[in-house]
Parts: C-alpha cells; structure tokens; sequence
C-alpha cells in the first residue's frame, strides 16, 4: 500500500477514538472519525477507506461490526482494532470477532501504553501493531509512527490485544493498592505477581509469553496500573475510599473495560482450571462480596508456595 495520504475512517469517537484521529491527522493522512451518533452515514465515511479502525468500546463492537457487514467493503481494507475488552458471552477478543465477520481482510491490532489524555498533548509514547499479515502491520506502523509516536510491529495479534486487556483487572487492584495507602513494596509485589497471572491466561489461549513481555504487556501493566488517569485505575481507587461501583460508574468518564473483563476472565479461568488470584479478589470486590483490605488479606494468606511453577 502506498503511504502517501492514506484514508483512515475511525468508528468511536470516544477519547481514544478521537487521539487516534489526532496521530493520523498529525501524519498527514486523511482522518474521518466517525460514531454512532453522527449525522453522517456509517455507508459515506467507509467509501474508499484504506484502514478501518475501531476504537468503540467492547460492547460496541457486536453492533459495529452488524453495521458493517450491511456495507460494501473491499478485500483491501485493513481492519485494525484498538478495543482491549472481551466478549461476555464467547469471551473472544474484539479482533477476533473482527477477524470472523470479516475473514477475507487483513486485521491488525493497536496496543501498548497509551494513556489518552498523554498521546493528546503529544507526549513521547510507544505502542505495538500485530498481525499475522506482516504487510498490513507495517503499513499501520507507516501510517503512525512520528517523532512523538514510535510503532514497533510484533506477529502475536491475541497476545498484543490480551496484554491490554487482561492488565485492566490488574489496574482496578493496582487503584485499591494505592487508595489503601499500601506502599510500594505491595505495588512492586502486585505487579509483578500480575504478569505471570496474565501469561497464564494468555499462553492457555494460544498467545506467546514473550509478548507479555513487551510493550502491551508488561509496558501497559506499568503504565496503566501506575497512573491516576486510567480509568480503571480509578474504579480500584474509589473502591479503596469506600464508594459503591454504581457510584463510581455513574461518575466515571468513560468506559472501565476491566469491570466486564474480571467477569469473563473468571470465567475462562474457571472453565480452564487456571489460578488467577488476584483477578479472583478483584471480582470479589467488584460484585460487592469483601472489602477492599479483605480483598489484601486474603491475597496475603494464601498457602505458601514456590515463586516459579508451572
Ligand atoms: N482511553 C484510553 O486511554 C485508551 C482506551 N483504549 C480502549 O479503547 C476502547 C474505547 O475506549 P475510550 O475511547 O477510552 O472509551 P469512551 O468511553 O471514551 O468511548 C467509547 C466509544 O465506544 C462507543 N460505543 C459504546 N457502546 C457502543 C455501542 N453499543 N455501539 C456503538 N458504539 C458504542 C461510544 O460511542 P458513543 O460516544 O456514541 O457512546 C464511544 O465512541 C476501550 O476498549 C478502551 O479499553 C485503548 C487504549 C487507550
Ligand atoms: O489502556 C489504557 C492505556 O494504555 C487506558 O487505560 P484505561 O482504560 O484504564 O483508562
């Protein structure tokens, strides 16, 4: 694909959406962002489009992608997907289901530390692109890649999209570490005991562990759970001063993925006799069951054990 003025329609323009469309803009391509609530036909703003990118929530990708199938759409248009949420009911990956309804185009995926309101000042940052498709990932990384921007490519698109997704869980506990006033030691402990949870998980799906490794893993895990600007962040620190998760929904700016995908990881884990304690005392937290410090407590009081295990 040539890289001169590309033709980039973004579907969601939530904060994401709308600093994705700003990198894109920066570059010089052609940027439409679009979202369900704009006067223009979803049928207009896809005419030509070179890439698709869908920046909507998890629980709008179903409906985006029923909008679509509708529309005529080229074998060359990349799909590139920036959600990091999981499915409910099949607990798939947004490019997964991306990949199912439109198998004869090529899917990327967009991932990596990227806290919005950062990207939006123009802040150094880096992210990773995956596909299997090595061609259609380095066009995304041509397409996005500046001075401020810097796009490694990886060809493990489920391991890239499960690094940021799964570390959501883990910033909702990372919230509650600091709300709790923990110290740093606990964080440190935290953190690191949340990567081999996420590779648990990961690997079991068929991801490899180095990605988990890379910037959509380990980077998003340091930045998300570090920074009071992630929202899910946010929801484990409002639970640590004793609100109620409605309250804290009703406040919140935006979406908090890692309220649905605690749900669907216990599920998976559950269903796959994998051990995820921390994701196990998030979900307990979030449906209400202990409290925040029981949550800690019986984190500590687990039966003893070697630190590497398989
Ligand atoms: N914000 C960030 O820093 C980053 C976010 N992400 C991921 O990107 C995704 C979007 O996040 P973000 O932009 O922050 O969230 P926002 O809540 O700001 O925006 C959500 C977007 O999804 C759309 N949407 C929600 N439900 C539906 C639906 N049923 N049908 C169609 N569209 C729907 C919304 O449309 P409408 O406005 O019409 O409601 C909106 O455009 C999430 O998966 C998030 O984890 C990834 C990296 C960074
Ligand atoms: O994924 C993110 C940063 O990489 C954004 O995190 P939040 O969705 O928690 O705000």
């Amino acid at each position: 694909m040539n890289q001169k003025n590309k033709i980039i329609t973004i579907i969601g323009s939530g904060v994401w959406g709308t600093a994705l469309s700003k990198l894109v803009s920066r570059n010089h391509h052609h940027c439409r962002l679009w979202s369900r609530r704009s006067l223009e036909n979803l049928e207009s703003v896809i005419h030509d489009a070179d890439v698709i990118l869908s920046a909507v929530s998890m629980q709008g990708v179903r409906p985006t992608i029923e909008d679509l199938q509708s529309l005529e759409i080229s074998q060359k248009t990349i799909f590139l997907s920036a959600t990091k949420g999981l499915d409910p009911i099949t607990t798939l990956t947004a490019s997964q289901i991306w990949q199912s309804a439109f198998p004869n185009c090529s899917h990327v995926v967009l991932s990596g530390p990227n806290l919005s309101p950062e990207i939006e000042q123009n802040l150094p940052a880096a992210t990773v692109v995956s596909s299997h498709d090595t061609q259609a990932a380095e066009a995304i990384q041509l397409i996005f890649s500046s001075d401020t921007f810097r796009v490694y490519v990886n060809s493990d698109p489920l391991g890239t999209e499960l690094g940021g997704t799964l570390k959501n869980v883990m910033a909702i506990a990372s919230g509650v570490c600091d709300g709790l006033n923990l110290g740093t030691n606990a964080k440190a402990a935290l953190l690191t005991r949340a990567l081999p949870e996420m590779i648990r998980v990961g690997t079991s799906r068929g991801a490899k562990q180095e990605t988990f490794f890379g910037l959509s893993g380990l980077g998003d895990l340091l930045a998300t759970c570090n920074s009071p600007l992630s929202r899910n962040y946010q929801v484990g620190y409002r639970l640590s001063q004793g609100q109620t998760l409605e309250q804290i929904i009703t406040a919140l700016k935006g979406t908090a993925e890692g309220i649905n995908t605690t749900e669907v990881l216990l599920k998976i884990a559950q269903k796959q006799d994998l051990y995820v304690p921390i994701t196990y005392q998030v979900y307990r937290l979030l449906k209400g069951e202990i409290t925040p410090q029981e949550a800690v407590n019986n984190l500590m009081k687990r039966d003893l054990k070697a630190e590497f295990y398989e």
